[in-house]
């Protein structure tokens, strides 16, 4: 790559500022029978944290807080509250103008769900990653355009002669996935969020990408924000998880602990409905009930109806309470407090 086109790619300096603290985004949709309360009040930070991992059942509000960190939402959806401080700046009160200019894929990068079935039927890989750069950078050349997408590709194990020229139809699942990260990652950003970037594909070719995604953060030194209902996906990609559950952060755990010791009668149930091939449990252990309606939330533990630990206490909002270095919303662990 020349040094005029290794400029257009953030390159990875450990000295730089990537503290990056959420506190308190609640997120809204405008529905016509009233207003959706997707994302309640979720905070984390990520300092020494590499990767962190979104995890939950469908509809628990990952996607949108996603969605709303890279001010991406529906016109329906918007962050009623909240800030995103990243380098020391609170990125979701800046103009739309100046985070297009110097955040949006430059800095913070999104894999969205189903995306490599969204590339571009009628465009080689070629082209449509040339679009993504001259439509970011108006002066760079096509000298400079082509040996950024060469270099890209090869990042994400793809050989460029073979791929370059290729229609999307003309590759495999994997690769689709592989060039939708690739894409995500052409402007070098810091953070990058990816929704479900396994569903949709094979095991073995899950695991590839997953270890994809592992080398790439370590060498380029970036944070992962990933976003899944899986959570056997993760173990070795991130250090810390927010698990979920009707649009609130039950528990915030580092990896090690989520899977050893669970707090959260919710994190407890997710774990337990994992199957391990070598355990001579039989049935398929699964969370009874359903989530509450986000348009109905009223006073008390969300989980209160399908949890198998309630107790009186329950019906009042339960507080964020720390346990070791882990937070956990559960009345279960008061004296904790
Ligand atoms: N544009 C929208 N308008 C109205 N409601 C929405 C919109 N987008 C999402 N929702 C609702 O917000 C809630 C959270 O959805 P979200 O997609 O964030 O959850 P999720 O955990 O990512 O689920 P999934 O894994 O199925 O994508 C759900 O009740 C969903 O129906």
């Amino acid at each position: 790559m020349s040094e005029s086109s290794r400029s257009y790619r953030n390159k990875p300096d450990r000295r730089e500022n990537s503290t990056i603290e959420v506190n308190d985004i609640s997120i809204a949709y405008e529905t016509k029978s009233g207003i959706l309360k997707a994302v309640d009040k979720v905070s984390f930070k990520m300092n020494d944290t590499q990767g962190i991992g979104i995890i939950g059942e469908s509809g628990s509000g990952k996607s949108s807080l996603g969605y709303g960190l890279l001010r991406s939402l529906a016109e329906n959806g918007s962050v009623v509250s909240g800030s995103f401080i990243f380098e020391d700046q609170d990125i979701l009160n800046i103009s739309e103008k100046e985070f297009n200019e110097n955040y949006r894929w430059k800095k913070i990068s999104m894999v969205f769900q189903g995306s490599m079935n969204s590339l571009d039927p009628v465009f080689t890989v070629e082209d449509q990653m040339k679009e993504i750069l001259t439509s970011h950078k108006k002066k760079i050349s096509n000298k400079d355009c082509i040996s950024i997408i060469r270099s890209a590709l090869t990042d994400v194990g793809l050989n460029p002669d073979l791929v370059c020229k290729k229609y999307p139809h003309e590759l495999s699942g994997g690769m689709k996935q592989r060039i939708v990260i690739a894409n995500a990652l052409l402007l070098g950003p810091r953070i990058l969020i990816a929704d479900e970037p396994t569903t949709a594909l094979d095991v073995v070719i899950q695991a590839q990408v997953l270890q994809l995604l592992r080398k790439l953060i370590d060498e380029k030194n970036m944070k992962i924000i990933v976003i899944t209902h899986d959570m056997s996906l993760i173990p070795n990609l991130v250090d810390r998880v927010i698990i979920m559950y009707a649009g609130q952060a039950v528990e915030i755990s580092d990896i090690k602990t989520v899977f050893e010791k669970p707090l959260h009668p919710y994190t407890q149930a997710l774990i337990q409905s994992i199957p391990h091939i070598r355990s001579s449990e039989k049935s398929i252990k699964f969370i009874r009930g359903d989530p509450p309606n986000l348009k109905e939330i009223g006073e008390g533990c969300r989980f209160m109806d399908r949890c198998p630990h309630a107790f009186g206490d329950c019906k009042n909002d339960p507080p964020d309470i720390l346990v070791g270095n882990n937070l956990v919303k559960c009345w279960l662990y008061k004296n904790n407090n």
